[in-house]
C-alpha cells in the first residue's frame, strides 16, 4: 500500500483533468492517492507520509506555471527514498499536438525541459518527465498568441491523447509495484 499525491497547476483546466486521470488510475490498485491544486501560496502541502509525489504544470512561454514553480523552489525531499515523477501540458505532447504535424515534430526536436523539472531533479529522483499534449480555445489566448498561434498552422480543440496518458501512469504503478 502507497500514499501518493498527484499535484498540478492550471490555467485553464487541461493540466486537472489529466492530473485527475493519472490519480484514477493509480488510485485504481486500491492505494491512497490524494489531488492537489497547486497556487502560489500552499506549495506541495505536507508530504511527510507520501511514498510517491506526482506532478505537473501546464506550460506557459516555455515554462511551468508560477504556482509549480514556487511549489519546487519550496520542495524538500521529505524522506529517502520518495519517488518523484512529472509531467507537462503543452501544445506539443509526445504523441500528439494541436500544431500541424510538420511544426509538432520540430518542436519536439528542440523543446528542452521546463527549468522546474531540471531544479526537481536536482532535489529527487525523477523517475520520468513526460510532455503531454493539451487543449486550446481562442479566448484563452491574449491577442499576440492568437495571431502566432495561427502562424504556426495551430488548430483550436483538445489534442489529449488519453492512451498516453493511461500508458504513463500504468508506468508509475509498475514502478511502485516493481522491484526496487
Ligand atoms: C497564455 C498561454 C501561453 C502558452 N504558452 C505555451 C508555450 O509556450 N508552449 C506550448 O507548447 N504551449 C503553450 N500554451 C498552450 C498550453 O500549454 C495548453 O493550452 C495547455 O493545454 C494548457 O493547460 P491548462 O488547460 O491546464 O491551462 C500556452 C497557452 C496559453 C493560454
Amino acid at each position: 500500500m502507497t500514499n501518493t499525491v498527484v499535484a498540478y497547476a492550471t490555467a485553464h483546466g487541461t493540466t486537472q483533468s489529466i492530473a485527475q486521470r493519472i490519480a484514477e488510475i493509480v488510485g485504481g490498485k486500491g492505494d491512497d492517492v490524494e489531488l492537489r491544486a497547486l497556487d502560489e501560496r500552499s506549495g506541495l502541502g505536507d508530504l511527510a507520509e507520501v511514498d510517491c509525489l506526482i506532478i505537473g504544470s501546464a506550460i506557459h512561454n516555455g515554462q511551468w506555471l508560477p504556482a509549480a514553480e514556487a511549489a519546487v523552489r519550496a520542495f524538500q525531499q521529505p524522506h529517502d527514498p520518495l519517488v518523484v515523477w512529472a509531467f507537462s501540458v503543452s501544445s506539443v505532447g509526445a504523441t500528439s499536438s494541436f500544431l500541424v504535424w510538420p511544426v509538432a515534430r520540430a518542436l519536439r526536436h528542440v523543446t528542452s525541459e521546463p527549468r522546474a523539472v531540471t531544479e526537481l531533479r536536482t532535489q529527487a529522483d525523477v523517475g520520468s518527465h513526460r510532455f503531454f499534449a493539451g487543449a486550446i480555445a481562442p479566448g484563452d489566448w491574449p491577442r499576440t498568441g492568437r495571431i502566432l498561434f495561427r502562424l504556426m498552422g495551430g488548430r483550436y480543440g483538445d489534442a489529449r491523447d488519453w492512451d498516453d496518458v493511461d500508458e504513463w501512469a500504468g508506468r508509475i504503478i509498475s514502478s511502485l509495484t516493481g522491484p526496487r
